[in-house]
């Protein structure tokens, strides 16, 4: 894994006065999957979009699979896959007839495009739906058709724009092991989301926020970075502990979860748990422990703490 397929550097889209993309700098190695997380609004369509090549980059240089953009556009569109947010087939068509149009588009005829589509309406549990109409399939099975569809070429590269956005929690995990088998394939995986559990199965990912690019890393090695400076504290009247704690210069945010306040604290800090408790009332009788830290301390930790 040290090819980059992905490499750009001072990337930036501007749309009228506005930069949705600003000064980003990406590496994606051969054979990851490589996440982009962030809240609505951030840049991480625009930034898929031109690293499609489907649209033309106001600033900065790019390479996607050796093909500088946006001259080699249209070469690439043969080697990679893309799945947008928004559901792009037919929905007056049946499964199988989709899948056959797609794979004409991509140049595959007769008994090849026949044994394509068998393999995937397997691969993708979709043999029972093969005769309905696209239109009428639930959300799982339509992000299942949408992602069989978007490999029938079997590209090397493939771009998945917040995929599991509409679906429920079981189909979002099977969703995932289909990404899991594609990549152990030998796939190259860019896939954006908005949920922290699924940035956190990225092999790599980058926070994005405001077009730009807050920091990138292995999830685990992101969360490592915080160890000994998020306190949890569980207790009575967590609001009026919260509104206390963000008060203090050595606390950097205050997130309740349940029963419990997250407090992250600045970095440098020799015993945050002391320094908490001196903030607290005295004979405040709650608990306070160093917790490990998530991905979420991680967004909070380089981003202004937008929710997303
Ligand atoms: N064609 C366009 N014209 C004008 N502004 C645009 C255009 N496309 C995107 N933007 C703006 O660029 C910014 C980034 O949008 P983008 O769609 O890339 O974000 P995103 O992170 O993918 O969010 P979402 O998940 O909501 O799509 C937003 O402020 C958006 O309004």
């Amino acid at each position: 894994m040290n090819t980059a397929v992905i490499s750009a550097q001072g990337l930036g889209r501007r749309f009228g006065e506005h930069w949705a993309v600003r000064q980003l700098d990406l590496s994606v190695q051969a054979g990851m999957i490589y996440g982009f997380l962030g809240p609505n609004g951030c840049g991480k369509t625009t930034t898929i979009r031109m690293l499609t090549g489907l649209l033309t980059p106001s600033a900065g240089e790019v390479e996607v699979l050796g093909q500088a953009l946006p001259a080699g556009a249209e070469p690439l569109r043969q080697a990679i896959g893309y799945m947008t947010q928004k559901f792009s087939l037919y929905g007056d068509l049946t499964v199988a007839e989709n899948l056959r149009f797609i794979g004409q588009i991509y140049g595959l005829s007769g008994k090849g495009l026949r044994q394509r589509v068998t393999e995937l309406l397997s691969q993708y549990y979709l043999e029972a739906q093969a005769n309905q109409l696209a239109g009428s399939m639930s959300g799982g099975q339509r992000q299942r058709l949408a992602l069989a569809a978007a490999v029938i070429h079997r590209p090397q590269l493939l771009f998945l724009d917040e995929p599991t956005s509409a679906v429920d929690p079981e189909s979002r995990r099977s969703f995932w092991e289909q990404l899991f088998d594609l990549s152990a394939e030998g796939t190259t995986i860019l896939v954006s989301t908005h949920y922290m559990d699924e940035a956190e199965r990225c092999h790599r990912l980058a926070i994005l926020e405001q077009g730009q690019k807050r920091i990138d890393g292995e999830p685990e090695q992101l969360m490592g970075a915080l160890d000994g400076r998020v306190v949890e504290l569980e207790g009575p009247d967590l609001r009026r502990c919260k509104s206390t704690l963000v008060a203090l210069d050595e606390v950097q945010s205050a997130a309740q979860q349940g029963t419990r306040l997250r407090v992250l604290v600045q970095p440098g800090l020799a015993d945050p748990t002391a320094t908490i408790k001196r903030a607290l009332p005295v004979g405040y009788p709650g608990q306070l422990r160093l917790a490990r830290p998530s991905l979420e301390d991680v967004f909070v930790s380089c981003t202004q703490g937008g929710a997303s």
